[in-house]
C-alpha cells in the first residue's frame, strides 16, 4: 500500500472481518463474485459529434442516433467532442499529483490552494457492509463560472487486491442531468443493460456521456439514467475525471408532457431524499416510485386503520408488482400540482380508472402487454423501463414458441417452427405445417364448450378418455383431451367426469374474464352428447337447491349417486335418464325429497319400488329378489320359444364355439336376441359366460351360435367372461362406490383366481412379460395389489365360482355355483310384471 492510498483496511476492518468470515463458511461466493465482475464486451453506441456541425441531414442522423442512444443505452461515447487531447492530458496530470499527496494532507485540505478544504472524499462512511463500500477517492472541484453546484472531480481508484469482494464504485445511476466522463486506459467501469453487467472499454480520445436521474425525470422517461459501477483493478491504480451537469438547487424538473410519470420536485429537495437515503438504506432510491406520480407520493402510504399522515419505509416496487386487486378504499395526499388551497388538508380518494385496462401477462421474464390506449400502453411501457432493464420487442410476432400474425380478421397463433423441430427430431423430413390457430378481432361474449368422453377407451387401465372445446365466440379458448383419474363403471358415469371437468374450466374462464373487466353476462352453455348426463345435471341443480336449503355446504352433493348426511340422515337417489330411484335412511327425509322434487319436476310418483327398468323388485323377510322374469318372456315370445322345454344349464359342455357353420338365416334377430340376453345378465349373473361368448359372433352368427343362443333361452325359460382384472375392475367400482354411499369397506377386497400363476403375476412386478393373455389389464390390477385394496387368492377346484362364467360345466356343478350367485326363483309373479 502506498503512503498516499486512504487506510480503506483499518477503518473499515469490521466489514472486513465479517464479510472474510461468512467467506469462508460460503466458499462459492468468491467463484460467483468473480464471474459477475468480469461484464461483458459490448461496444457502447460511438458518436462523431462533429457531424453535428456539417449541418443538414447529418446533423438531424447524429442527433437521432444520440437520442436513440440516450433512450436504448443511457450511456453513449463521443469523438471530435472539441475538448483537445491537451487539455486532458493536462487535467489528468494535475488530478495525479493531487492524489499522490500524503493522505492525511489531502484530508486535511492542504494539497491545493485552489480546492476548497471539504473537496476530498474516500470510501463510504454510510457502509455497513464490504459492497457498500467504494474502493477510491475523489477530489471535487466546483466550476463556479459555469454552474453553481455542477463541478469536475477527479476520481482515483486504488489497486484493490480484495477485488472484486469490494467495488470501486457500487453500483448507482447519477443524481444530475448529465455526466460526461473521461477514463485511462485501466477499464473497470460497467453499465447495466437487460440485466447484464457491460464492460465500457476504455479508448482515450473518447469521452463518455452518461444520462442522469433528472434527464430521464425531464425527458418522462424516454431516456435512461442506466446503474453502472467501477470494478477496482487488483493490481493497477486507475483514474477518472467526471463533469457533472446539474442546475442550481432550486431548479423545478417536471417533464412538459400532459401524463407525466413523475411529480413535479426541486433539485435541492431530490439531492437531499438522495442523501437521507443513503443514509437511512445505505443506498440510495433514487427516482423510483418515491417521485412517481402515484400513490406513494410524499412517500405516504396508507393502511388501514393507521392514520394518512404516519409515513412508511418506501415500498421495493420490484415487490410491488403485480399485486392483484386494490378492494380497499385508498386516500393520498393532494400531489404538488394538484393541491386546493382553500383546503390545504383535504386528501384525495383514488378511484378506480374506467375504461383505461391494460392486460400485462408475465412468463418467467418474458412479458405480453396490452392496452385499451396506445398512451396508456406507452406510459406501462416507460414505467417498466425505468423499474426494469428490458429490451422493448415491439408488436407480438413471438411468444413461447408461438408465432402470431396480424392480419384484418385478427391473429393467426402458429407453432410451425416447433413442430418442424420435433418432426426433425423424430427424423421425418418437413411436413405441411402451415396450419395455425385462427383468433378473431370479436366483440361476443358467448361461452360455448362441448364435451364428450370415449368410455374405457384405455385398453391398459380402462380408463376413459374425455375431451372439450371451449369457444368464446368464434374464439377457441381453451381445449383438453386427458384421460380420466378415475375408473367410470358407465358410459355415463364417465361423460359425468368429461361434463364435470368442462364446468370447472368454464368457471376458471369466467372467472378469468370477469377478472379482466369483460364480465360474461350469459350462462354458459355445454353440449354433450349423452342424454343421461344432461338429466344428471338437471337434477343437480334441483338437488343442489334443496341441498343449500336444507343442509351446509360441506354436506353438499359430490358424485351422481347423491347423499346427504347432516347427521345420520342419508338419501340415495339413483337417477337412469328420466326414471328415480329413491330410498333413504328416515321416512321424514324420503318425504321432504319426494315433495321437493314435485315443487321443482312434474313427475309421477310409483310408491315403493316394484318394476324399474324392466326388473321387477320383490321383497320378502330376507331382503329383497331382483328378476326379469317377464323381460325373459318377451325375449322368448321374440324368439319363438315359449312353448320349449327348459334346460337345466345354459351352455352345452361338450361343444365348443367356433368360426364354422353356415350363416344364420336371421342375422339381426340374433343381434337383438344376443343384446337382450346381455340385459338379462343383470340378475342372471349365471349365463354372463355364455352370453357373452354368443357376443362374439354379432358381426357374422353361424349356425351353431345361434344354437348356443337358444339353449341358454331353453335355459332362461326358466354369462360375460371376465378374467380376475375386469372383477378386480368391478369390485374396485362397487368399492369406490359404497365408499360415496358413505359406507366404506375396511378390509381388502378378496379376489379367487384358479390358476396359481395368476396369484403369483398379480403380486410380482417383473414376471407378467412373458405371458400374453393378462397382458392389458395386469398393470392395473397389480397396482390395486400393491396398494393392499386388492388381495388376489388361489381357490380349490370345488369352490371356483368364477368357473360359471368362463366355462360350460355340468349340471351338478352349475346349479352348486348358481345357488352361491343367489340366482334362485321368485316366490311368485310380482303385480309390476302382469
Ligand atoms: O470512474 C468512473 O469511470 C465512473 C465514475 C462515476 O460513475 C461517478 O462518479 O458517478
Ligand atoms: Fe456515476
Amino acid at each position: 500500500m502506498d503512503p498516499f492510498d486512504p487506510p480503506f483496511r483499518n477503518t473499515y476492518k469490521i466489514l472486513f472481518d465479517k464479510h472474510f468470515n461468512n467467506q469462508l463458511s460460503t466458499k462459492s461466493n468468491k467463484i460467483e463474485a468473480v464471474q459477475e465482475v468480469n461484464g461483458c464486451e459490448f461496444d457502447l453506441p460511438l458518436i462523431d459529434l462533429s457531424r453535428l456541425n456539417q449541418g443538414g441531414i447529418e446533423s438531424e442522423y447524429c442527433k437521432r442516433e444520440i437520442a436513440k442512444a440516450s433512450a436504448e443505452w443511457g450511456f453513449f461515447q463521443v469523438v471530435n467532442h472539441g475538448v483537445s487531447q491537451e487539455v486532458l492530458d493536462n487535467l489528468r496530470i494535475e488530478q495525479v499529483e493531487a492524489f499522490k499527496k500524503p493522505f492525511q494532507d489531502k484530508v486535511n485540505g492542504q494539497c491545493e490552494s485552489d480546492f476548497p478544504v471539504d473537496s476530498y472524499r474516500w470510501g463510504t462512511a454510510s457502509a455497513t457492509c464490504l459492497r457498500q463500500l467504494a474502493w477510491s477517492e475523489a477530489f471535487h472541484v466546483p466550476l463556479s463560472k459555469i454552474s453553481t453546484v455542477g463541478g469536475v472531480t477527479g476520481l482515483r481508484y486504488p489497486s484493490c487486491p480484495i477485488s472484486p469482494h469490494v467495488f470501486g464504485l457500487m453500483p448507482h445511476t447519477d443524481s444530475d442531468f448529465l455526466t460526461i466522463l473521461h477514463q485511462d486506459h485501466i477499464g473497470g467501469l460497467q453499465l447495466l443493460k437487460n440485466g447484464k453487467w457491460i464492460a465500457v472499454n476504455p479508448k482515450q480520445e473518447t469521452l463518455i456521456v452518461i444520462i442522469g436521474d433528472l434527464f430521464q425525470a425531464w425527458s418522462n422517461g424516454t431516456y435512461k439514467s442506466v446503474e453502472h459501477r467501477v470494478v477496482a483493478n487488483k493490481h493497477f491504480e486507475r483514474f477518472s475525471t467526471a463533469y457533472f451537469l446539474c442546475p442550481s438547487y432550486d431548479t423545478i424538473i417536471e417533464s412538459c408532457e400532459e401524463t407525466s410519470i413523475y411529480r413535479r420536485f426541486s433539485f435541492k429537495e431530490f439531492k437531499q431524499q438522495v442523501q437521507d437515503d443513503v443514509k437511512s438504506f445505505g443506498q440510495k432510491i433514487g427516482l423510483s416510485s418515491r417521485y412517481k406520480d402515484s400513490l406513494v407520493v410524499n412517500g405516504r402510504i396508507q393502511l388501514e386503520g393507521i392514520d394518512v399522515d404516519e409515513t412508511f419505509s418506501p415500498l421495493d416496487v420490484k415487490n410491488a408488482f403485480l399485486h392483484g386487486d386494490l378492494s380497499e378504499t385508498v386516500y393520498m395526499h393532494q400531489p404538488p400540482r394538484f393541491q386546493v388551497s382553500e383546503h390545504p388538508d383535504y386528501v384525495c380518494l383514488l378511484q378506480r380508472q374506467g375504461t383505461d385496462i391494460a392486460y400485462l401477462l408475465l412468463y418467467v421474464d418474458d412479458i405480453v402487454l396490452t392496452a385499451f390506449s396506445k398512451t396508456l400502453l406507452q406510459q406501462i411501457i416507460s414505467s417498466l423501463h425505468w423499474e426494469f432493464s428490458m429490451t422493448d420487442l415491439g408488436s407480438l410476432n413471438y411468444f413461447l414458441g408461438t408465432y402470431v400474425m396480424h392480419d384484418s380478421s385478427g391473429l393467426i397463433l402458429s407453432q410451425r417452427k416447433y413442430a418442424t423441430e420435433i418432426l426433425e427430431r423424430a427424423g421425418y423430413g418437413h411436413g405441411t405445417l402451415d396450419y395455425g390457430l385462427q383468433l378473431f378481432s370479436s366483440s361476443t361474449t358467448n361461452l360455448v364448450a362441448y364435451s364428450d368422453t370415449d368410455w374405457a377407451g384405455c385398453p391398459t387401465t380402462r380408463r376413459s378418455t374425455s375431451s372439450y372445446y371451449v369457444f368464446l365466440g368464434n374464439n377457441l379458448l381453451s381445449w383438453s383431451s386427458k384421460c380420466q383419474l378415475t375408473l367410470s363403471r358407465s358410459s355415463v358415469e364417465a361423460e359425468y367426469h368429461g361434463v364435470a371437468n368442462v364446468v370447472a374450466e368454464t368457471c376458471w374462464l369466467r372467472n378469468l374474464l370477469r377478472e379482466l373487466q369483460t364480465p360474461l353476462s350469459s350462462a354458459t352453455l355445454i353440449y354433450c352428447d349423452n342424454a343421461s348426463v344432461v338429466y344428471l345435471f338437471a337434477f343437480f341443480m334441483f338437488l343442489y337447491d334443496i341441498s343449500m336449503r336444507t343442509f351446509s355446504p360441506k354436506d353438499r352433493l359430490s358424485h351422481y349417486l347423491r347423499s346427504f348426511i347432516p347427521g345420520t340422515d342419508i338419501a340415495y337417489l339413483s337417477l337412469y335418464v328420466d326414471d328415480i330411484v329413491l330410498t333413504a335412511s328416515s321416512k321424514t327425509l324420503l318425504q321432504q325429497i319426494i315433495s321437493s322434487l314435485h315443487q321443482e319436476f312434474s313427475m309421477t310418483e310409483l310408491g315403493s319400488l316394484n318394476y324399474f327398468l324392466g326388473i321387477s323388485v320383490m321383497r320378502d323377510s330376507s331382503g329383497m329378489i331382483l328378476s326379469q322374469r317377464m323381460y325373459a318372456t318377451k325375449i322368448l315370445e321374440r324368439a319363438g320359444m315359449v312353448g320349449y322345454n327348459p334346460s337345466r344349464t345354459p351352455v352345452d359342455i361338450k361343444s365348443k364355439l367356433g368360426d364354422d357353420g353356415d350363416p344364420v338365416s336371421k342375422p339381426t334377430l340374433y343381434r337383438s336376441l344376443a343384446g337382450s340376453l346381455q340385459y338379462l345378465t343383470f340378475t342372471h349373473p349365471d349365463i354372463s359366460y355364455v352370453v357373452q361368448q354368443v357376443y362374439l359372433y354379432m358381426h357374422d352368427p353361424r349356425e351353431p351360435h345361434f344354437s348356443a343362443l337358444k339353449r341358454i333361452l331353453w335355459y332362461v325359460r326358466e354369462a360375460e367372461y371376465r378374467g380376475v382384472a375386469n372383477a378386480v375392475a368391478e369390485t374396485c367400482w362397487l368399492r369406490n362406490l359404497l365408499r360415496d354411499l358413505h359406507t366404506p369397506l375396511s378390509s381388502a377386497m378378496l379376489v379367487h383366481c384358479d390358476t396359481v400363476s395368476g396369484v403369483y403375476l398379480s403380486s410380482n412386478p417383473v414376471q407378467h412379460q412373458g405371458s400374453k393373455h393378462t397382458k392389458i389389464d395386469i398393470h392395473f390390477f397389480r397396482d390395486l395389489v400393491a396398494a393392499g385394496h386388492v388381495r388376489v387368492l388361489h381357490v380349490p377346484s370345488r369352490y371356483r365360482y368364477a368357473d360359471i362364467f368362463t366355462k360350460g360345466l355340468s349340471s351338478v356343478l352349475f346349479e352348486e355355483f348358481r345357488t352361491s350367485l343367489s340366482v334362485r326363483c321368485p316366490p311368485a309373479p310380482t303385480a309390476g310384471e302382469c
